[in-house]
């Protein structure tokens, strides 16, 4: 049974609800009741509470909006939540009526105005005597860049306002026996308001809405309570339980590339962004940056201590000056040699997070979904958090860069060195390099020694597989398949694995390897020759808004691996349909005969000239890169991201695509010679 810390009965416009913060069940804590009371009830008192207590506080706290008087006819506003979540709320203050939000909206009419259309405390089982004019629902709950009052709302408003009774008070206060309010520690916190607005029985909830998927909203929404006091209690618990969620940053350092996205960074941040961390009462250092790789330099020469995460407002190169400055950062600090192809990176413990304001936003798109500049700002704000993998590049001479999103030799390199002259023409130099790089054609002789990547580390175990010599090195899938004497399921699973996309929370990513020694992992190893059309190594899906999968949607965030895909030489025809289908639908790209995807660990580049008279350029996360020989290497779960990862209807879009395919015109064009 759930423990009630607060219980109450509250009015939005004239809804009335009962309103209760609770802590529903936790295993072995709220089996019995006896225990909720004794682990909950100091609550009240107590300044500080211990961890484990707070982290059951966080994760099973929930505010309950329960109509009063649904059943007899009186329907309740589709505004206001059935529940919100402790880790939606953004801030909780009271407010006076009058008083406008930081947007400069009203959120509520005047005093003056309220008080002709409120009637005095009545019994609630008599509301709906009242034939209560039920209005059309209204929002005063909307994105921030919007208005909160409308026609509806001011409809609404004027119409009665059914209120508390002081039977259903006793009623409250006799379901929660053990609660004294009054003893509650009182929190200093700086709403901005005076003594006396403090005292409003008006409360304004600010949370997110995360009913959508992808896209998160801020809502607002203002109740009123019986009395100034209770209200009063009712703010200082809720402050309290937000004060409990550790996972929340309360001090970000903020890099804004002014020059991002054709400029758009700075008006993104200062309209948009900074309101919505004054409102959670998020402390944001922010710097401006003045030149390329000045946030990577701060990073790694400054101390960082005092902040709990680091945020940069920008594209996928802002996000890489990030993790490099962090990461070498903590190479430095640890001692290791950077240089040593074989290093194994320690992650670091700050946070990075990214508000997309760039012209292609991969990381963003991988890792929420969308690129929303709201959406990754509030995940930022309620503390999500997401593993995920880096990559090292090696070149002869030593460390080359970090990967955060695609790697390519071929093709896609030769874009962005020939992109280079034209950026004058700004992201559309892209298409016309691309067009160029099409029309020449152009392959290269390549030699590669991939390792593939151990889908379940416990399957790569030497004991698990029985044998203690390594797997035969072979030039096929196939080929490895039929060398090992283990023909089942799990080994093809290593070799093909199935595709199924990274979900939040998403098994592959969650198997603790940890305690796996990678030494013990048998090498599955491939080695190939031949000449390609391009390279790609991909540890993110890339999805962005030309290419609506990314070129390899079935890459895992988190579980130690990455994609390469490799595209043989073939007529322009053969290169046209994969190109195609990375931006159409690439769930199926490796079905084409020219197009072959592997899941790897490590993968050595070796170009050879024996044909083409010059290689082709490097490119790494849209930067050229030297060396002759490349190794790029994965490294599990390196970065903690702020952000949620992607929550898929898998079947549900599979579906959909199926259902639009068969209609499509070029269907014909997807499919395999
Ligand atoms: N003040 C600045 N002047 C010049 N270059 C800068 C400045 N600040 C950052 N940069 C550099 O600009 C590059 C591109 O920035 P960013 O990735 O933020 O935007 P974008 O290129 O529009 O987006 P995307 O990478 O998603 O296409 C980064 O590699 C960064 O090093």
């Amino acid at each position: 049974m759930p423990y009630n810390l607060y219980e109450s009965v509250c009015n939005y416009k004239k809804w009335q609800y009962k309103l209760q913060i609770c802590i529903e069940q936790h295993d072995g804590i709220d089996t019995e009741k006896q225990q909720q009371k004794t682990t909950f009830e100091p609550l009240i008192n107590e300044t500080s509470v211990d961890s484990t207590k707070a982290e059951i506080i966080a994760s099973s706290t929930k505010i309950l909006f329960l109509p009063i008087n649904q059943k007899s006819g009186y329907t309740a506003s589709s505004n206001v939540p059935s529940s919100i979540h402790l880790r939606q709320l953004i801030n909780i203050r009271q407010i006076k009526k009058k008083e406008k939000t930081k947007n400069g909206f009203l959120n509520s009419l005047s005093e003056k105005k309220r008080s002709k259309r409120t009637r005095p405390f009545v019994e609630p089982t008599t509301l709906h005597t009242q034939n209560a004019n039920v209005n059309k629902d209204s929002t005063d709950s909307l994105r921030l860049s919007m208005p909160i009052i409308n026609a509806e709302d001011q409809e609404a408003l004027t119409s009665i306002s059914p209120i508390l009774t002081d039977k259903s008070t006793e009623l409250s206060s006799e379901s929660a026996p053990s609660m004294s309010h009054r003893a509650f520690a009182p929190i200093e916190e700086d709403t901005g308001i005076d003594d006396q607005e403090q005292k409003s029985k008006t409360c304004l909830l600010t949370y997110t809405d995360t009913k959508s998927p992808f896209r998160w909203i801020l809502k607002r929404l203002v109740i009123e309570l019986k009395t100034n006091e209770e209200a009063d209690i009712f703010c200082m618990q809720l402050t309290k339980c937000l004060s409990m969620l550790k996972e929340r940053p309360k001090h970000l350092l903020a890099f804004v590339n002014p020059l991002c996205g054709k400029g758009k960074g700075r008006p993104i941040y200062e309209k948009k962004i900074r309101t919505l961390f004054d409102e959670a009462q998020v402390n944001v250092d922010t710097i401006y940056t003045e030149r390329a790789n000045h946030a990577r330099d701060y990073i790694r020469d400054e101390t960082l201590k005092k902040y709990d995460g680091i945020i940069c407002v920008g594209g996928d190169g802002m996000f890489s000056e990030l993790c490099h400055g962090l990461l070498l950062k903590t190479i430095t600090e640890s001692n290791l040699d950077i240089n040593e192809p074989r290093i194994n990176l320690i992650r670091p413990e700050t946070r990075i997070g990214i508000i997309p304001a760039g012209s292609t936003d991969a990381v963003v798109y991988g890792t929420t979904g969308m690129n929303d500049p709201i959406t990754s700002a509030l995940q930022i704000i309620t503390g999500e958090s997401l593993l995920i993998d880096l990559t090292t590049i090696h070149s002869e001479q030593g460390f080359v860069r970090f990967m955060a999103t695609m790697m390519a030799y071929g093709f896609f390199g030769d874009i962005i060195h020939s992109s280079e002259s034209w950026r004058c023409l700004g992201p559309f130099r892209y298409d016309l390099a691309g067009f160029k790089q099409f029309l020449r054609n152009k392959s290269y002789d390549c030699k590669l020694s991939i390792t593939l990547s151990p889908a379940d580390a416990s399957l790569h175990h030497s004991s698990e597989l029985g044998a203690s010599q390594p797997l035969q090195v072979t030039t096929t899938k196939q080929k490895l398949i039929q060398h090992t004497t283990r023909t089942d399921d799990t080994l093809k699973e290593i070799v093909s694995p199935r595709a199924q996309f990274c979900n939040r929370n998403c098994d592959k990513c969650s198997v603790d390897d940890s305690k796996t020694d990678p030494e013990f992992r048998l090498p599955l190893q491939i080695e190939k020759q031949g000449r390609y059309t391009t390279i790609n190594c991909l540890n993110m899906p890339c999805r962005c808004k030309k290419s609506k999968y990314g070129m390899s949607p079935f890459v895992h965030l988190g579980d130690g691996s990455f994609d390469l895909i490799l595209v043989e030489r073939s007529w322009r025809l053969g290169f046209l349909r994969f190109l195609w289908q990375v931006a159409s639908d690439s769930r199926q790209i490796d079905q084409l005969a020219n197009v072959e995807r592997y899941r790897v660990y490590e993968v050595l580049i070796k170009p050879e000239l024996i044909n083409s008279k010059q290689p082709s350029y490097w490119s790494c996360d849209g930067e050229l890169i030297s060396g002759n020989e490349i190794q790029i290497r994965v490294h599990r779960q390196a970065l903690n991201l702020f952000a949620r990862g992607i929550v898929f209807e898998q079947d549900e879009n599979i579906n959909k695509l199926k259902k639009a395919e068969k209609q499509t015109f070029f269907s014909w064009f997807r499919s395999k010679k």
